[in-house]
C-alpha cells in the first residue's frame, strides 16, 4: 500500500471506534419499536416525528414537538430490516411499508447516504407478508418489484409460487394477517405497565382519597426544622412518597456532571453475575461520597428525612442513571429475591428502601410505574421518590413491583440511594406481622 493509503486506513481505524456500529443501529431500531409498542404509536406518525397514540379509531397526541424531525425512507428500511432479520414480521411490516411508501415518493432521486432502494424495500416487504400469511400482498409487491428489475429470476419464481398458492386456495386473497407481537407473552402485568406509561395521572387524585395528603416534613430533625421538605403521599400500601425540591437545580446539575465521565451500560443481577439486558436500557455510574463533599451533604439530608442510617455499608453508593430516547427499566424489584444475589455481598442484608432522586425533567414518557399498586409518578425534576421494599418482617413486599417507562422525548436522569436492612434496627423496628 502507498503511504497515503496507509495513513488514510490508520486514520479511519482511529475514527471508527467513535462511529456507531451495528449494535448501535440495532439498539436504536429496538428502541423505536419499544416506543411504538409501549405508547401504541403509529409508525407513519413516528417516522414524521409525530407522537400519536392510536387505539381503534381514536388518536391522541402524546407529545407535540415544536419542530418535526422526519426519518428517511432508508432509516425506515433499516429499522424494518432489524426486525425482519430477527424473524419479527409484526414490526418489520409497518416499518417496511413506510420505507416503500417513502421510496416510491422519491423514486429517481438518489441520496448518497442511502444504503437501500425501493427494490430492496419491496423485496423484504413482500417476503415479510408471505411469512405472515398474506400471499396476495406478497404477490402484488413482488410484481411491482419486477417492474423495476424485470430480469430478476428469484422474484419471477416467487411470483409464480404466489400465483399458484392463490389459485389453490383463493381464500388466501382475503386473508388479513393477524400477527402477534413477538417475544412478549401476553401478561396482565404488561398491559397494566403499558397503560400506566401511556396515561399518566390516571390514578385517583388526593382529593378523592383523603389518606393521600401533602405536608411539610421535618421528621423532627434539626436539619429540616428551618427548611421542611414538601412531602406528597402517593400511595399507602406499599408506602410511596414524593419529596418535592429535594435537591436544587445546581445540585442536580453537579451530580449529573460528576457521573457523566463514568457512565457505562447498566447491568442487572442475574444469579451471581451482573449482566447487560434488554429489559434495562440506560447508562449508570456509582459515585462514592469521597468524590465531592456535596454528596456527604446529600446523605445527611436523606438520613434526616428518612430517619435511616445511610453510611456504608448500611446503604450503597449513589447510583446515577441516564436514560436516552427509548431507555427504560421494565417491571422489577429493587430488593433481592434470591439468596445468591450479589446484593448480599455488602453483608448488610437486603435493600430495605429506595430513595430515588429525579435529576432532570423529561419532555415525554419516562414515568415511574408501580404495576401492582396501579399508579405512576411523572418525572418531577429535583423531587425524590421514597418507598419501602421490605415489610417489617424482612420479607420482600411483592406489591413494590415497579418500572421506569421508556423515555419518549428528552433525556432522563435519576439517582438511586439503596438503603439496607442492617443498621436500621432501632430506626425501623421489625415486626413479625407479615402485613407491616
Ligand atoms: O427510572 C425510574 O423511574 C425507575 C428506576 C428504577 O426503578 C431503578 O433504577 O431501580
Ligand atoms: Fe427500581
Amino acid at each position: 500500500m502507498k503511504d497515503n493509503e496507509v495513513a488514510l486506513k490508520d486514520g479511519y481505524e482511529k475514527e471508527e471506534q467513535d462511529l456507531p456500529a451495528f449494535e448501535d443501529l440495532e439498539g436504536a431500531a429496538r428502541a423505536l419499536m419499544r416506543l411504538q409498542d409501549v405508547y401504541m404509536l403509529n409508525v407513519k406518525g413516528l417516522a414524521r416525528g409525530v407522537f400519536q397514540r392510536v387505539t381503534g379509531s381514536a388518536v391522541t397526541d402524546l407529545y407535540s414537538p415544536r419542530r418535526l424531525f422526519s426519518l428517511t425512507a432508508d432509516d425506515c428500511f433499516q429499522v424494518g430490516k432489524v426486525a425482519y432479520d430477527m424473524g419479527d414480521y409484526y414490526h418489520a411490516i409497518p416499518w417496511l411499508e413506510e420505507a416503500v411508501s417513502l421510496f416510491r415518493g422519491s423514486y429517481g432521486e438518489w441520496k448518497t447516504e442511502d444504503e437501500a432502494s425501493l427494490e430492496d424495500a419491496l423485496d423484504h416487504l413482500a417476503f415479510a407478508y408471505f411469512q405472515a400469511g398474506n400471499v396476495s400482498c406478497a404477490l402484488s409487491l413482488s410484481r411491482e418489484f419486477l417492474l423495476y428489475s424485470p430480469d430478476n429470476k428469484r422474484m419471477a419464481r416467487n411470483v409464480l409460487k404466489y400465483e399458484k398458492l392463490l389459485a389453490e386456495s383463493p381464500n388466501q386473497e382475503l386473508a388479513e394477517a393477524v400477527i402477534q407481537r413477538p417475544n412478549v407473552p401476553h401478561l396482565q402485568t404488561r398491559d397494566t405497565y403499558e397503560g400506566l406509561c401511556q396515561t399518566l395521572g390516571s390514578q385517583p387524585t388526593h382529593y378523592q382519597i383523603p389518606s393521600l395528603y401533602c405536608s411539610y416534613e421535618t421528621n423532627s430533625s434539626p436539619f429540616l426544622l428551618l427548611q421542611p421538605v414538601r412531602k406528597e403521599v402517593m400511595h399507602l400500601e406499599p408506602y410511596v412518597v414524593l419529596y418535592h425540591d429535594f435537591v436544587s437545580d445546581s445540585e442536580a446539575q453537579k451530580i449529573r456532571g460528576l457521573a457523566e465521565p463514568w457512565l457505562q451500560r447498566s447491568v442487572v443481577a442475574s444469579g451471581e453475575k451482573q449482566l447487560p439486558v434488554e429489559y434495562r436500557i440506560s447508562k449508570s455510574a456509582w459515585l462514592k461520597d469521597t468524590v465531592d463533599p456535596m454528596l456527604v451533604t446529600l446523605d445527611h439530608r436523606i438520613a434526616a428525612l428518612t430517619g435511616l442510617d445511610v453510611q456504608p455499608p448500611y446503604a450503597e453508593y449513589l447510583q446515577v442513571v441516564n436514560y436516552g430516547i427509548g431507555g427504560h427499566y421494565e417491571p422489577h424489584f429493587d430488593h433481592a429475591t434470591s439468596p445468591t444475589s450479589p446484593l448480599y455481598r455488602m453483608k448488610s442484608g437486603n435493600r430495605v428502601a429506595t430513595f430515588m432522586i429525579y435529576l432532570s425533567s423529561v419532555e415525554a414518557g419516562g414515568a415511574t410505574a408501580f404495576i401492582y399498586a396501579n399508579f405512576s409518578v411523572p418525572v418531577v425534576k429535583n423531587a425524590a421518590l421514597f418507598w419501602w421494599n421490605l415489610h417489617r418482617s424482612g420479607e420482600g413486599d411483592g406489591d413494590t413491583l415497579h418500572a421506569g417507562c421508556p423515555v419518549l422525548v428528552g433525556d432522563k436522569w435519576v439517582a438511586n440511594k439503596w438503603i439496607h436492612e442492617y443498621g436500621q434496627e432501632f430506626r425501623r423496628p421489625c415486626s413479625s406481622s407479615p402485613e407491616d
